[in-house]
């Protein structure tokens, strides 16, 4: 039984951004209807690139793409079908799998009437949707989330790309999908690290945006984490509506208002590349990254302790890490000023004022930063 607030209508949330306009839905038990939800975003559609990874190729991507071979469109047209899948992992958020799929993409004859099918956690999506930005100059793509993560978080809103070697997300284009269709039963076969790394981005939307999500937080943590079904789709819909109004209000991050949904992240990015991409997991980094942006705050006196006191009980609940013991603020410092909210060569961060509510501040002492890294070392 799920204490708080009652679940949403979670089966549909739409990301409002003009003649990019876009719906997000949301069932489960639904992979069935994903066929007919994509023939109907996008009735003129000859050809489907299915782009998957090798984790879900069987289970998930075959029987969504043979019920596309199996499809009509509305002018009575068959749909071709190619299939291909990336192996598993950050690793392949990679220059050498973009090039890849171009080539791929080339040999397939796609066109601009293809469409682009990303079956996959984030790093699927975001690869995939570079690859659909990139060829021909853009064609269109569908989002079909296959982890926690990417359900709460990376198929919505645009934001594709690669790595290179020492900067997370540095190559890469605004390109938004024309569909998002999240199933939930999907994550029956999600392992239960991953499951976890996306509980980090969920607290995220506490922390950023809405208070009243962060107490649910706090009442249901351990249906969450135990998967309880009525729990996660309760959050997958929150997280997607959080996402989409900040996305709708700034969708290429100029005003400020999409730069929340970075909050710690200047720290997470970090970790990633100098742990070794797939080391430590995004979500995990994010968890550990909101740790460090909260200590930053108290130090700065822009929040009180009981900010991270909540916060640090909460992620523990979802099982997330806290701390890290190889925080190296001499190796992560160069690597934070790649981030992209730098400006003028300056560090920006995203700093929490209380729950719900952050603030994107620069101007901050470097050694304010070096403590917040060291405070959260184990
Ligand atoms: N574009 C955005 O707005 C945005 C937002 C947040 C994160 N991201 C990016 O997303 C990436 C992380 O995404 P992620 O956590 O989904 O990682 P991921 O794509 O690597 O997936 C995690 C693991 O789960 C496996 N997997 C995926 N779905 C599965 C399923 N249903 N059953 C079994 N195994 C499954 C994958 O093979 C992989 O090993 C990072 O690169 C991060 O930077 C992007
Ligand atoms: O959608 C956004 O905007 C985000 O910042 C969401 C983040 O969770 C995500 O990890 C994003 O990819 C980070 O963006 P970046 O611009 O810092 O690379
Ligand atoms: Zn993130």
């Amino acid at each position: 039984m799920l204490s708080g607030s009652q679940t949403p209508d979670s089966s549909l949330v739409e990301v409002s951004l003009d003649n990019r306009s876009y719906r997000i839905e949301i069932g489960t038990d639904s992979i069935g209807e994903f066929c007919q939800s994509i023939l109907s975003a996008l009735g003129d559609m000859s050809h489907a690139m299915v782009i998957s990874d090798e984790a879900v190729e069987t289970r998930w991507a075959m029987p969504i793409a043979s019920s596309i071979a199996k499809a009509k469109t509305d002018s009575g047209d068959e749909v071709r079908v190619n299939l291909i899948s990336i192996p598993s992992g950050e690793t392949s958020k990679s220059f050498e799998q973009l090039d890849k799929l171009w080539q791929w993409m080339l040999e397939s004859s796609c066109d601009r009437r293809s469409v682009v099918i990303a079956i996959g956690g984030g790093v699927i999506g975001d690869l995939a949707g570079f690859a659909a930005a990139t060829f021909t100059r853009g064609i269109r793509f569908v989002q079909v989330p296959t982890t926690l993560l990417a359900m709460v978080d990376s198929s919505v809103g645009g934001k594709t790309g690669i790595n290179l070697p020492t900067a997370k997300n540095m190559v890469g284009a605004f390109w938004q999908p024309s569909l998002v269709c999240i199933d939930t039963a999907i994550l029956s076969t999600l392992p239960d690290r991953d499951f976890r790394s996306g509980l980090g981005e969920v607290v995220k939307y506490g922390v950023i945006d809405d208070a009243e999500f962060f107490h649910w937080l706090e009442n249901n943590a351990s249906a969450l984490a135990d998967r309880d079904d009525d729990a996660v789709r309760y959050a997958v819909a929150k997280s997607c509506q959080s996402k989409a109004s900040v996305v709708g209000e700034d969708e290429r991050e100029t005003t400020g208002r999409r730069a929340i949904l970075n909050y710690g992240h200047t720290f997470a990015h970090a970790i990633e590349a100098t742990a070794g991409y797939g080391n430590v997991l995004h979500g995990e980094a994010v968890a550990i990254g909101m740790q460090m942006a909260a200590s930053l705050a108290i130090e700065l006196k822009l929040c009180e302790p009981d900010l991270l006191d909540r916060q640090t009980k909460l992620l523990k609940a979802c099982g997330l890490p806290t701390t890290f013991a190889a925080a190296d603020p001499q190796a992560m410092l160069p690597v934070m000023r790649r981030d992209k909210k730098v400006s003028h060569g300056n560090l920006r961060f995203v700093l929490p004022e209380r729950i719900g509510s952050v603030l994107l501040l620069g101007d901050i002492q470097e050694s304010g930063v070096i403590n917040a890294i060291n405070a959260c070392k184990a």
